[in-house]
């Protein structure tokens, strides 16, 4: 028998083509990346119900700030696996239903902090100088400087409440126009603060009395609404100015209202509202018509560069969760450094292949039981230094339990993939060998399984599966007794055998007549140490009995040590009838069918 791997040829692409709903202007940028694998249907400006109806057939939402991602909109989509946020506030989607449903949610963390801190800057300057008023009077034919005398902002103090990205980003071009900033932000860093010329100060109270402009660069949470109220107005300069380009709320938009009226504060510039398009008599809409306020549609992060950043950021982790891979920005899922990324990705498609295979070789039709058992991955080599091998330990969750999930169908992923385990009584541990001797992969990865008491089938036996990656692919090395050498991918036929003449011909005509194609045919015969295993108690057998092994001993017990597993990669449907027909020669002890 000549194995002949050819583990690296193409696999046809789905005539299945995942769906992905956008309700929003997302920029062509990024959903060119997903266009050519899945079906993109934009369509803008969906009622609520509209939504709830279309997305039980879309495998992954991408949206802006305007639709409401709620519990309802995730629980109707059964199919759904990433909602995508072009942007940084996740505000609109129900962040802990997505979690509980096993969805992942994204967002582009960075793509638009540029944009949002120059359009704060844009609503500072134009707060001082009344460009809005200015603009409309002149625009309504009148001439009115002597009306619209400004203030400078260079020497004048800016209090910024919340100095991360964005906030840390105004800090840096207000410290550009001559402007004094300090800053109220219980979880900043006082070393970056330093390093910018920030002041920090501990307390709301330390920073109002004293500024002369005021912006928000806060997430809207519980903790930041309503944030500032009356009392908090009134402590401020009756010449101060607030801007907020962070979300509607943090200022409570009645209070301000009155701020502005009763003159406990001048003037404001105001992007965001606690409804957008504000309600009409609203006081979101009282605000934005407000003289005092100049108000624009929330255009923070609305830059052509900003929303091509955002696009492209969150349609390449669309596109990686949709292939199985792990996103670079999950809001609701444990996050891993990008160095850890690239070396991880290849390992994490490994692991969750190995883990099927597992299910489907071992268990699948066997009467064995996934539940219950205990999995040990050992990672050796390189992989062995990895602090967080999180993304592995889900990923091996998700490929045992993929192909018999009775969670609605959902795939499991590394957000509720702990939840799972422990649902299955599935026990997992991990052991980091970082010094192997005689290693010939730079890493290489062992999942084995011990049974527990009480088990059906296989559940007594340890089984082993080995894999390891080269370059981007990822291979199997060792599957239970077997040394082999192929790519874990598409539909696979797993005979387990005896290497004998004629078999490979006999498989041949079965799949044959059954139409089924084969792309690519892999023997795998004992690993080297099982072989000295079963050598050494034929040996001590002979010696004890006084008769010498034969290939058959005539009893149809033929010799374990010529047993090998022939693992075939198929195009076509593979029937139980398929299998069946395969098992029926001589020599045949086991058929599994595997689908990865
Ligand atoms: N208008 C627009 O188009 C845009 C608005 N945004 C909004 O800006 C917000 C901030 O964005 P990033 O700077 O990227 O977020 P970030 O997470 O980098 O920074 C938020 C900062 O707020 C601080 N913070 C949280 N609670 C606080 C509290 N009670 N008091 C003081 N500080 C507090 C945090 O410690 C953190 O440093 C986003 O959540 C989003 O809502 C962002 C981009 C565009
Ligand atoms: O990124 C954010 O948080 C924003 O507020 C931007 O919202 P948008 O994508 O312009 O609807």
């Amino acid at each position: 028998m000549s194995p002949s791997a050819t583990s690296d040829l193409p696999i046809s692409p789905s005539p299945f083509r995942p769906r992905i709903l956008v309700p929003e202007k997302v920029s062509a940028d990024g959903l060119a990346l997903l266009t050519d694998l899945y079906e993109v249907d934009i369509r803008t400006g969906l009622a609520p119900d509209e939504l709830i109806s279309l997305i039980p057939s879309y495998q992954a939402l991408i949206v802006r700030s305007e639709t409401k991602v709620t519990a309802a909109v995730l629980q109707a989509g059964r199919k759904l696996k990433v909602v995508a946020r072009a942007g940084v506030g996740v505000d609109n989607i129900d962040v802990s239903a997505a979690t509980a449903q096993g969805i992942i949610v994204v967002n582009s963390p960075s793509g638009n902090i540029v944009a949002a801190a120059e359009h704060t800057v844009a609503l500072l300057l134009a707060t001082a100088r009344n460009v809005g008023r200015a603009d409309g009077t002149l625009k309504s034919g009148k001439w009115e400087r002597a009306r619209l005398v400004g203030v400078e902002v260079g020497r004048k103090t800016l209090g910024i409440i919340g100095l991360g990205k964005v906030g840390m980003k105004v800090a840096r071009m207000a410290i550009g126009l001559g402007m004094k900033v300090i800053s109220m932000d219980p979880y900043a860093s006082p070393d970056l603060a330093r390093q910018a010329g920030v002041a920090l100060v501990e307390k709301l109270g330390d920073l109002l009395p004293v500024v002369d402009f005021l912006t928000i660069h806060t997430p809207l949470l519980a903790s930041t609404l309503n944030l500032l109220g009356e009392a908090e107005f009134q402590t401020m300069k009756p010449t101060a100015r607030v801007l907020n380009v962070a979300r509607g709320g943090v200022y409570n938009e009645d209070a301000l209202l009155k701020a502005l009226d009763e003159g406990w504060i001048v003037g404001a510039g105001i992007d965001v509202f606690t409804a957008e398009p504000p309600a009409p008599d609203s006081s979101a809409a009282r605000l934005a018509a407000h003289p005092k306020v100049v108000a624009t549609p929330h255009l923070g992060a609305s830059t052509v560069e900003a929303q091509e950043n955002v696009s492209m950021d969150v349609c390449a982790q669309v596109l990686e969760i949709l292939r199985g891979g792990l996103p670079t920005a999950a809001v609701n899922a444990p996050l891993i450094l990008p160095e850890e990324y690239r070396k991880l990705q290849p390992f994490v498609r490994l692991v969750e292949r190995m883990g099927s295979l597992y299910t489907q070789h071992f268990v699948g039709g066997k009467g064995g039981m996934i539940g219950g058992r205990r999995f040990e991955l050992v990672y050796q080599g390189e992989l062995a230094g990895v602090g967080n091998t999180r993304p592995l330990f889900a990923a091996l969750v998700k490929g045992l339990v993929s192909s018999i999930s009775d969670s609605g169908g959902r795939d499991v992923n590394i957000v509720n993939a702990t939840l799972i385990a422990k649902e299955k009584g599935i026990i997992i541990n991990e052991t980091h060998i970082r010094e192997s001797e005689g290693l010939v992969y730079a890493s290489l990865v062992t999942l084995r399984s011990y049974g527990t008491a009480g088990e059906h089938g296989d559940g007594q036996k340890t089984q082993v599966i080995d894999g390891y990656v080269s370059g981007r692919n990822i291979y199997i090395s060792k599957l239970d007794r077997f040394a082999a050498n192929f790519t874990p991918e598409g539909t696979l036929v797993v005979l387990h055998n005896y290497d004998e003449p004629g078999k490979i011909g006999s498989v041949g005509m079965v799949l044959g007549k059954h139409g089924v194609n084969i792309r690519f045919m892999h023997v795998a015969s004992l690993d080297p140490e099982t072989k000295l295993e079963l050598a050494r108690t034929q040996s001590e057998t002979a010696s004890e009995s006084g008769v010498s092994q034969d290939k058959e001993n005539g009893n149809g017990n033929r010799d374990p040590a010529n047993e090998a597993l022939m693992i075939l990669g198929v195009d076509g449907g593979v029937t139980k009838e398929v299998l069946d027909d395969l098992g029926k020669p001589e020599g045949i002890l086991n058929v599994s069918l595997v689908r990865l």
